[in-house]
């Protein structure tokens, strides 16, 4: 119980909290490596609580108890991407995954290594931060224009209101709802007479476009990111590296990644979780296969809509799902 602060020690000990429990939450939402029991974060929290309701001028944009949600906002305000979101070129067999890195070596003029990634099967997000806070999340949209969903975004535990070091980037991945809560939903959706969701990624969406951030907080949805816009300091030179950067820096990120040197370990790779994708605790709908080394990535550059240093193997749908309809909202 705190009693009575004065307002500078008030001050200092919202600051000490703040930190403590972001440092907690990272730990438990975004390493799944909790150091400190529940009961411990809990105590904190209410503590925390108790000084921001005495001193509300001390309440900052990063403090945990801005993840709860609450503000029924309007609508969603444009946000346009300085930095497009691209599409992904498909491919479907191994005869075009082969035609894929034949082009890339004709290009490059020698083989290349490749970064293989799962395709979370869920929605593009932009995350920008600046001095290490978080200041705005939207959606793709066409890929030059989303939209703002901030408010939504702080919701999600995994997505951190400050970095692990105070730098301004600008980074993108998916958001979406784990498998099991997708269950627990429609069951209770079911329950209550509403409709259900076709399948985790729509759930994700509808509970992303939620303009009461409160339901979107009771949705326990979570993120991996993948790709960096905006470096700021990062140093990262290929995507496999940027991948443990973001980690290190506060984000989520997903580590059945693979290095492949070949087309054959690329393929071995797609094989491999197409076997593994019903036990994954998300759904995935393909692996992405990103050219390795960013300055050949530089080199390959874009077509209209996607690069041509990536390709998307995609995996046939799994058991047909009665599809109710797609929210029509990327
Ligand atoms: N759904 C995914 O998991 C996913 C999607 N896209 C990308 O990379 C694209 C982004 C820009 C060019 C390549 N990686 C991913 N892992």
């Amino acid at each position: 119980m705190s009693h009575l602060l004065t307002q500078e020690e008030a001050t200092a000990r919202a600051q000490e909290l703040r930190k403590t429990l972001n440092r907690y939450a990272f730990e438990y939402y975004v390493k799944d490596q909790p150091s400190v029991e529940d009961y411990i974060y809990d105590k904190l929290y209410t503590e925390l609580v108790q000084i921001e309701e005495q001193y509300p001028e001390l309440i900052m944009s990063d403090s945990p108890t801005q993840r709860v949600g609450g503000k029924v906002i309007e609508g969603f305000e444009k946000a346009v991407h300085d930095i497009p979101l691209y599409s992904l070129n498909d491919v479907f067999s191994k005869e075009e995954l082969i035609q894929f890195d034949q082009r890339v070596q004709k290009t490059v003029g020698h083989p290349v290594s490749y970064c293989c990634e799962l395709k979370i099967d869920g929605l593009s997000i932009s995350l920008r931060y600046e001095n290490g806070l978080f200041v705005r999340g939207a959606t793709r949209g066409d890929g030059s224009v989303g939209e703002n969903i901030t408010e939504n975004l702080k919701t999600v535990n995994s997505i951190p209101l400050r970095l692990n070091e105070d730098i301004s980037v600008e980074v993108r991945g998916e958001c979406y709802m784990p498998k099991a809560s997708f269950v627990k939903l429609n069951q209770e959706r079911e329950e209550a007479g509403q409709d259900v969701f076709a399948n985790p990624r729509n759930a994700a969406a509808g509970s992303l476009r939620q303009l009461d951030t409160k339901v979107t907080a009771q949705r326990k949805l979570d993120t991996f990111l993948y790709t960096v816009a905006d470096f700021g300091p990062m140093t990262s030179k290929t995507q496999y590296d940027a991948l443990n950067e973001l980690s290190e820096i506060g984000f989520r990120t997903n580590p059945e990644k693979r290095l492949c040197n070949t087309v054959d370990e690329v393929w071995a790779f797609i094989q491999e979780y197409h076997d593994k994708r019903a036990e994954l605790p998300y759904e995935i709908d393909g692996i992405v296969i990103k050219v390795n080394d960013f300055d050949i990535q530089e080199s390959l550059g874009f077509t209209v809509k996607a690069p041509r240093w990536a390709a998307a193997y995609k995996f046939p749908p799994e058991e047909a799902q009665t599809v109710i309809e797609d929210i029509e909202w990327t």
